[in-house]
């Protein structure tokens, strides 16, 4: 009887994530960090905004002396002058005064507060009535609300968005330190296999993975670098995977994973120079047969060939792995609470993962189960995300409340 591998579950793979490093670390133009990791911690170089600033047309006043004031009993307050935009303020506001300011105008001394200009009447050049009292600090931004000088705004690891980079444009930052995006090496392997642009003879399908997983690999963050077709000839696949491990972070070669008589990957794995088998066989349903080498320093993963597993594998394992050598250090999977339209099998012992497409009805979210084969690529298009059935349990019930890990888009 064939020999099957020992299963490792999931907790022990990620526990291996630890043994590879970060990839280097680059500068680039703040217009080209987006999604990129941040390297180092950045630090407010200065208080942001810098000064006390309007958030309101109106003026600019100090709050104690409109206490009290009501529509019936208005207080009087002598207008001392305009703040022009962008510039500091030429005169200061001390008691029974104002200032005309706009919205974003820099706060003169002596004011603390700013009155909108709708509960204003102007009685004449010199002098309003205003018919609202205002607290210290109403409707005003202080100097260093945004970023007080020195603090830490973001952390190495993070990965950043319009948000952060707007953070960063406000500091006043035109280039950041952040990991160079992971090349990816990725090997499609079997005879059967054939490319895109080519009609398939009967018994031969067309290479999806290399599309899957390159495009799974860009939505990580990485650079997918494709290594096209490789039959299932043990020289031929070493050749190509010692090419790729050479240019590449971190390869992934699909197909030929299992033990069947051509299954050649974990041979040519453990002949890779400086090769070990950390993985053979993971405790998930689809994506048993998963390979992890630790090649040198870099990861080196086997991927079942069934496009469905090789895409699951990816967003449970591989993905995490991959924002680990990118230095991110925060979680970027997004999950959302759904319940089950139906009752789900599952085997103990391994994780189940479900793939699932997402219903809203009668105000609350389903999650109805996609069936089918892991060798079917449809199963994924109608799915949104996926849902684990844990190792212990036997099913889950028609109803019951899950996590669904989305799938990106
Ligand atoms: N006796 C057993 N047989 C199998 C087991 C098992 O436990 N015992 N596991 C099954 C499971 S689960 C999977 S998944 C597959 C994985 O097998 P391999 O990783 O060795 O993959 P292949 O046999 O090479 O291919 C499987 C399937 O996928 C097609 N394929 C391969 N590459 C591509 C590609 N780039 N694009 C599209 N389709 C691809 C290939 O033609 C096969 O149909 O093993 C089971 N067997
Ligand atoms: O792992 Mo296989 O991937 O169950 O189809």
């Amino acid at each position: 009887m064939e020999h099957f591998f020992e299963v490792t579950d999931i907790p022990s793979v990620m526990a291996l994530r630890e043994r590879f490093a970060p990839v280097a670390t680059e500068m680039v133009d703040l217009e080209d960090a987006l999604l990129r990791v941040l390297a180092e911690d950045f630090r407010a170089p200065g208080d942001i905004p810098g000064f006390d600033r309007s958030t309101m047309d109106g003026y600019a006043v100090r709050a104690d002396g409109t206490y009290g004031a009501g529509e019936g009993s208005p207080a009087y307050l002598n207008v001392v002058g305009s703040v022009a935009m962008g510039q500091v303020p030429d005169h200061r506001v001390g008691p029974g005064e104002a200032s005309r300011i706009a919205t974003g105008g820099m706060l003169p001394e002596g004011a603390d507060s700013v009155m909108m200009v709708e509960h204003v009447g102007v009685l004449d050049e010199g002098t309003i009535e205003v018919y609202r009292s205002v607290a210290p600090g109403q409707h005003v931004v202080a100097r260093n609300e945004d970023a007080a000088a020195g603090q830490v705004l973001l952390s190495a690891g993070r990965r950043l968005r319009p948000q952060e980079i707007g953070l960063l444009a406000a500091c006043g930052v035109g280039s950041v330190r952040v990991h160079a995006m992971p090349r990816v090496g990725i090997i499609s392997s079997g005879d059967e296999v054939v490319p895109v642009d080519r009609e398939p003879l009967p018994g031969q399908v067309r290479d999806v993975n290399s599309l899957t997983l390159a495009g799974m690999v860009r939505q990580a963050g990485g650079r997918p670098q494709r290594y096209g077709i490789v039959p299932d000839q043990y020289d031929r696949l070493l050749d190509t995977c010692r090419r790729a491990l050479a240019e590449t972070d971190m390869v992934l070669v699909s197909g030929g994973s299992s033990v069947g008589t051509r299954d050649l990957t974990v041979q040519v794995l453990a002949a890779l120079p400086r090769s070990a088998i950390l993985v053979h066989g993971v405790s998930i349903s689809p994506g048993k047969p998963t390979i992890l080498a630790q090649c040198g320093e870099k990861a080196f993963w086997g991927l079942p060939g069934h496009v469905t597993s090789a895409m699951v594998v990816f967003t449970v394992l591989v993905r995490p792995f991959l924002a680990r050598i990118g230095g991110c250090r925060s979680d970027d999977d997004v999950r959302v609470r759904a319940r089950l339209t139906r009752n789900v099998a599952s085997a103990q012992g391994r994780v189940d993962f479900v793939r699932v497409r997402l219903v809203r009805r009668d105000d609350t979210l389903w999650a109805e189960p996609v069936l089918g084969a892991s060798g079917l690529i449809r199963t994924m298009v109608a799915a949104d995300g996926l849902v684990a059935v844990d190792l212990n349990d036997e099913g889950l019930e028609k109803g019951a409340e899950v996590d669904v890990l989305m799938m990106l888009s």
